[in-house]
C-alpha cells in the first residue's frame, strides 16, 4: 500500500511512525519546550534518527479548552521550521492544520502531507489541498476542540466515523484529490469517550472498507490516562499497547512522541509475526 503526492511516494508495506513536533507554548505534553527553532531541528533531527519516517508539524495546540491560534502567528511558528527541516532532512514531513493559508505555505515550504483534525471542512482548504499536490490525512472529530470532550454521543461510533471518513473522502474526490494521495484517521480522544475510543480502537479493522491507509494518534492522550490513572509522563506502556493493537489490526502510520520506544516495539511485533501461521 502506497500514500502519494503529486510527486512522491510513502511505501506503507511498512509501518511508518510519525514523530510529533510541537511548537505550541501550551502543547499539552511537551510543554513548549521546542519552540525554539534550533530545538525543533534537534528533536526531528533525533527522531528519524530513532525511526521515524514522517515528522508532523503542529503550531495549533488541540487540546480541548485550547484557545484558538491567529493565521499570522501559527504561520510564524510553522513555515520557518519546515523550511529548516526540509533543508536538513530526506523524510516525509506533514503539517498539522486546519487553515488554508498555513497549509498553503507550509507545502509550499516544503511540507509533503496535509494533516488537517478539521478534514478541510474549513474555508478554502479543501482547494488549496487540491491545488497543493501534497497527500492528505483527514481524521474525524465530533464538533470542535473546545467543547468536543463535553458530551461526545453516537449511536455506533464506528459506523459513524466511517460514514463521516467516506463523506469527506467524496468531497476530496470532487475537488480533484486523487484517493493515493489520502489516508483517514479515527481521531483518538477528538470528541470520544472513554468508551469510544476503545470501541473505535477495538473495531479499526472495519476502516479498511475504504481501502485507503490509516493513520492513528494515540500517544499519551487520556484514552491511556484515564484508563490507566497515569499522568502523562506515564504513559507510554498505554501508549504502546494501542499503537500495536491498531497495527495487528492493519494500521499503516503511528503518530507519537517517543519514536524510539514504538520503532522498537514494531520490530519485535514484525519479528514475530513474520512467523505467524
Ligand atoms: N492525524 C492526527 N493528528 C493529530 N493531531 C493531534 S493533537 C493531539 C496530540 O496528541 O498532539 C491532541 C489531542 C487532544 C488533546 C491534545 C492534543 N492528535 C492527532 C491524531 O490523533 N491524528
Amino acid at each position: 500500500m502506497l500514500l502519494s503526492t503529486s510527486s512522491k511516494t510513502l511505501n506503507l508495506t511498512s509501518p511508518q511512525v510519525m514523530g510529533i513536533l510541537n511548537l505550541t507554548p501550551d502543547s499539552f505534553s511537551d510543554g513548549g519546550r521546542f519552540v525554539a527553532r534550533d530545538a525543533a531541528l534537534r528533536h526531528a533531527l533525533q527522531m528519524v534518527r530513532d525511526g521515524a519516517g514522517i515528522i508532523d508539524v503542529g503550531g495549533e495546540s488541540t487540546r480541548p479548552g485550547a484557545d484558538e491560534v491567529g493565521e499570522q502567528q501559527e504561520l510564524e511558528r510553522v513555515v520557518p521550521v519546515i523550511e529548516l527541516l526540509r533543508a536538513e532532512l530526506d523524510c516525509w514531513i506533514s503539517v498539522d492544520t486546519s487553515k488554508a493559508v498555513v497549509m498553503r505555505e507550509a507545502v509550499s515550504a516544503g511540507a509533503d502531507l496535509i494533516n488537517d483534525i478539521r478534514a478541510l471542512r474549513e474555508p478554502g482548504t479543501l482547494a488549496v489541498a487540491a491545488e497543493s499536490g501534497a497527500a492528505v490525512c483527514l481524521m474525524h472529530m465530533l464538533g470542535q476542540p473546545r467543547t468536543m470532550q463535553q458530551a461526545p454521543g453516537y449511536s455506533d461510533v464506528t459506523v459513524e466515523v466511517l460514514a463521516f471518513l467516506e463523506e469527506r473522502l467524496s468531497s476530496c474526490e470532487q475537488a480533484g484529490i486523487a484517493r493515493e494521495r489520502i489516508c483517514l484517521d479515527p481521531g483518538y480522544g477528538f470528541g470520544k469517550s472513554l468508551e469510544h475510543n476503545y470501541e473505535l480502537l477495538g473495531k479499526l479493522g472495519r476502516l479498511h472498507a475504504t481501502g485507503l491507509p490509516l493513520l492513528v494518534g494515540m500517544s499519551r492522550k487520556s484514552m491511556i490516562g484515564q484508563l490507566l490513572q497515569r499522568d502523562v509522563t506515564e504513559r507510554l506502556a498505554g501508549t504502546l499497547a494501542a499503537h500495536l493493537f491498531a497495527l495487528s489490526q492493519g494500521a499503516h502510520i503511528f503518530r507519537v512522541h517517543d519514536v524510539k520506544d514504538m520503532s522498537d516495539a514494531i520490530r519485535v511485533w514484525q519479528q514475530a509475526a513474520h512467523y505467524q501461521g
